[in-house]
């Protein structure tokens, strides 16, 4: 079968068509064709918005199909609130839930909700799916998602932590349970997913119990562009001093912040890089994103009891052995010690980079979040009978 996937940023939108079994097994190599519309939405860039953005990849997809076609099309959508515990076989009634979401995720809903109708207009008969990035964070317990703040901006106004990549931190507690032969019913860990937005999750009991991202995926974590937590009095006092208006501190904390912001450059490569020749602002960036996702770590490891293992995953997490070496030399006092050699190895598998003495183990686990997208795409699907 074939299955569309779709991720629709905020002026982006990225595709994969892959092709499934209808058992959930997959060929050798299941991505038939991907790519990315970006700059949607920018001034001069020939794409008004996401329905334009879509036609697009038909015309893309036109030639690979060769007369096929799409089986389901699954999508990423960053915000479920509290409705969407799970994936949800797509209707006009999902669909307009999700636009009533909009004001927790202004940049995000609307656009795949955009994407959602495109489809269901262009393809009628073909099931869709929705794959949130807050469903995983629905079992944190209230102490973990309540802020400390007058109770009706809750029971108003929605506003709580709801936490994201949910499909990649739920996938790689799932592998990282399997790859140390622990029921995952019974799996305790620190999930690190760094990619451009980064957060950590404490799981108990293979689900989440709590995570750094928050009411949206600005909080916590230092990351590409984006500052995650500050005191929130900065934001009062500039914008009460007339430097910043809403829109400005907006752009200010989530594109020109992070590492960007502190060194001029988003990518974790060349802020290593430069960090290496002996730039001051790099080393001093990579000091703060270590020391504060270090913190969580130590945090969430007394949020779960004890974990059981530090699992390290998404592009930076992979990839990047300096910025892991840079966090690991801080969790000594956890009884975590790591093997510089296995951390300096590079591999798409599920890997140890923990010495044997190490009190925890220390996983590298690769995420594909298309992946799960495309499998949840597929039994949902299927449970409802579309396909
Ligand atoms: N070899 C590498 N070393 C260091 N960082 C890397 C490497 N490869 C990718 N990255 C980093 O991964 C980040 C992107 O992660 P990714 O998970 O692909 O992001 P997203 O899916 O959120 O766009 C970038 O900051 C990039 O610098
Ligand atoms: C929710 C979020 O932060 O997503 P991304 O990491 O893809 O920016
Ligand atoms: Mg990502």
């Amino acid at each position: 079968m074939l299955i569309l996937v779709i991720n629709s940023g905020s002026s982006s939108l990225k595709y994969q068509l892959r092709e499934v079994g209808p058992d959930g097994t997959e060929p050798a190599e299941p991505v038939i064709a991907r790519g990315l519309v970006e700059r949607i939405g920018v001034p001069g860039s020939g794409v008004d918005n996401h329905t334009e953005a879509l036609e697009q990849v038909d015309a893309e997809l036109e030639a690979v199909l060769a007369g096929r076609t799409i089986d389901a099309a699954g999508h990423r959508v960053v915000h479920g609130g509290e409705r969407f515990t799970a994936p949800a076989l797509v209707t006009m009634e999902v669909i307009r839930a999700i636009e009533r979401l909009a004001p927790l995720a202004p940049l995000h809903n609307p656009a795949a909700a955009q994407g959602l109708r495109a489809i269901a207009e262009k393809w009628p008969q073909m099931p869709q799916v929705v794959v949130f990035d807050t469903s995983f964070h629905q079992s944190m317990p209230e102490e973990a998602w309540r802020y400390a703040l007058p109770d009706a901006l809750y029971t108003e106004h929605g506003i709580r932590r709801y936490g994201f990549h949910g499909t990649s931190h739920d996938l790689v507690t799932g592998m990282a349970a399997e790859t140390l032969g622990i029921p995952r019913d019974q799996f305790d860990a620190v999930i690190l997913h760094l990619g451009n937005g980064a957060s950590a999750t404490a799981i108990a009991g293979g689900q989440s119990v709590d995570t750094t991202m928050g009411y949206t995926p600005l909080a916590g974590l230092v990351m590409g562009t984006r500052s995650g937590d500050v005191d929130p009095s900065i934001i009062t006092h500039l914008i009460r001093n007339g430097a910043y208006d809403a829109e400005q501190m907006d752009r200010l904390l989530n594109k020109e912040s992070g590492l960007l912001g502190m060194t001029g450059h988003a990518d974790m490569r060349q802020v290593v890089d430069n960090a290496h020749a002996g730039d001051r602002r790099a080393r001093t960036a990579l000091k703060v994103a270590s020391y504060r996702l270090a913190k969580f770590v130590g945090g969430y490891h007394v949020a779960v009891g004890g974990a059981r293992a530090v699992v390290f995953t998404a592009g930076i997490g992979e990839n990047s052995a300096p910025f892991r070496a840079a966090v690991l030399d801080r969790l000594g006092p956890l009884g975590i010690a790591y093997d510089a050699e296995a951390n300096l190895e590079r591999s798409n598998a599920p890997r140890v980079i923990s010495t044997a003495d190490s009190a925890i183990p220390v996983l590298v686990v690769p995420t594909d979040e298309e992946r799960a997208i495309a499998q949840l795409t597929l039994t949902v699907s299927q449970r409802h009978g579309a396909l």
